[in-house]
């Protein structure tokens, strides 16, 4: 079963800001079907920055356009056929199942009052398939683990066929090979994607670039090959980061002697 996939969209950020100082300005263009990994300690503004992507908090300055539109002067529901959100809170209605959840990612597509159409069940199942959750289609969604609920709310992304997928640290909670899987799927999707991460070495082999924050200031933006140095990491974290190959770090504090290997 198949779907055509949907037209990448481009996203610019024009000066945007947030808070009181929480966020300070950040411009970046991301072209159609780039991946962004959002990098930065603790509280460095990661989530804020995706909430002002996915229009949920309102710039206090600057513009967030998609394919050259201003997210906030577009309706809420346009916004959402083409921007679909992966967070790390989840839905609280447990009772529903894993294919209703999954469902819920075609509403912004419905017209007022109508029902799924075949057109949608077809979505519903393809996206179930592509996270593997076809033998959990009719489970509730509160007897599922934390990396199945991961799964699914990927999958009810999926079926919300976006142009721009964004994702709060969508590996929390999920093992090793749903990890790399996950990631590998989302590269896949064809979408542009922006996704907050915290494990370096995953982003390095996900990310075509990377936007790093420290306190609310963006630190830099651009490839992640260019970006991801030792130097910035030792900036943006704090830690010593020495490379092991092209395609990975390890990892110690500067008062340590030994470095400490990441999984
Ligand atoms: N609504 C809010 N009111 C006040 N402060 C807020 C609000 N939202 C976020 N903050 C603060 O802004 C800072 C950045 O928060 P944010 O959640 O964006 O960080 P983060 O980089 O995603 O962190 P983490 O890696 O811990 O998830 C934090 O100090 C947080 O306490």
């Amino acid at each position: 079963m198949s779907c055509p996939a949907p037209l990448p969209a481009t996203l610019t950020l024009e000066q945007v800001s947030w808070g009181a100082g929480l966020l300070h300005p950040v411009s970046l263009t991301l072209a159609r079907g780039r991946v962004l990994g959002v990098l930065g300690a603790n509280g460095a503004g990661k989530s804020t920055l995706l909430r002002l992507i996915y229009r949920f908090h309102t710039p206090k300055s600057g513009r967030v356009l998609l394919d050259g539109a201003d997210i906030h002067a577009t309706p809420a529901r346009k916004v959402a056929q083409r921007v679909a959100a992966v967070l790390q809170e989840q839905p609280t209605d447990f009772a529903l199942t894993v294919a209703e959840i999954v469902a819920l990612g075609r509403a912004p597509h419905r017209r007022a009052l109508a029902g799924p159409s075949a057109h949608d069940a077809h979505i519903v199942e393809h996206a179930l398939d592509r996270m593997s959750l076809r033998a959990f289609a009719s489970r509730p969604f509160g007897t599922l683990s934390g990396g199945e609920r991961q799964r699914v709310m990927v999958a009810r992304a999926l079926a919300q066929e976006p142009g721009l997928i964004v994702l709060d640290e969508p590996t929390n909670h999920l093992d090793i090979r749903h990890q790399l899987e996950v990631l590998r799927l989302v590269r896949g999707l064809g979408a542009t994607v922006v996704a907050s991460l915290h494990d370096l070495n995953l982003v390095r082999g996900f990310a075509d670039d990377v936007l790093v924050l420290k306190d609310g200031q963006p630190l830099a933006f651009g490839p992640v090959t260019d970006v991801l140095t030792p130097d910035l990491i030792a900036r943006a974290f704090g830690v010593r980061a020495q490379a092991r190959g092209p395609a990975r770090f390890d990892f110690s504090l500067f008062d340590d002697m030994q470095p400490e290997k990441q999984a």
